[in-house]
């Protein structure tokens, strides 16, 4: 039987209006594909705590986890995952690159643009809805 996993990634929107997007690097399961940052939920973790420990640890910037903004179960072909999107943000220093290929802030029309993780597209499209 296919694990689950819980996870959790933050939508961060910038005084332009950008979000952050980062590459997966070629080293990292799901290699080359773009996600919202975050990681797995600890067992036991709150989702919003877990959130905020990610970010702080894959690119040493604090942020505040604020409202889930959206949630869907995607099944992988080795994993089931459970995409928990929360908004969040930036309280303290700027997101700093370590594990990804590469970060970019982009305008919400500009997401689809990207080869998103499966898992992500639902979110993707529901940011693309709140500016209808
Ligand atoms: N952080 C994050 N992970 C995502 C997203 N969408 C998506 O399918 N994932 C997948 C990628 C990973 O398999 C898993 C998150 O694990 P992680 O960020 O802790 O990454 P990891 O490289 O340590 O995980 P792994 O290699 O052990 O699978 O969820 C997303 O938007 N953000």
């Amino acid at each position: 039987m296919k694990k689950t996993v819980q996870v959790v990634a933050a939508v961060i929107e910038n005084e332009h209006n950008e979000i952050l997007c980062a590459l997966r690097s070629q080293h990292m399961s799901l290699p080359n594909l773009w996600e919202f940052p975050g990681g797995k939920v600890k067992e036991g973790e709150n989702l919003f705590i877990a959130l905020e420990r990610e970010l702080y640890e894959e690119m040493s910037c604090r942020i505040q986890a604020q409202e889930v903004f959206h949630e869907n179960v995607h099944e992988y072909d080795t994993f089931i995952i459970q995409l928990i999107v929360i908004k969040a943000k930036l309280v303290q220093g700027v997101p700093q690159k370590s594990e990804h290929a590469q970060l970019l802030w982009l305008q919400r029309e500009n997401l689809p643009s990207l080869h998103w993780a499966p898992a992500d597209i639902p979110a993707v499209q529901a940011l693309i809805d709140e500016l209808a």
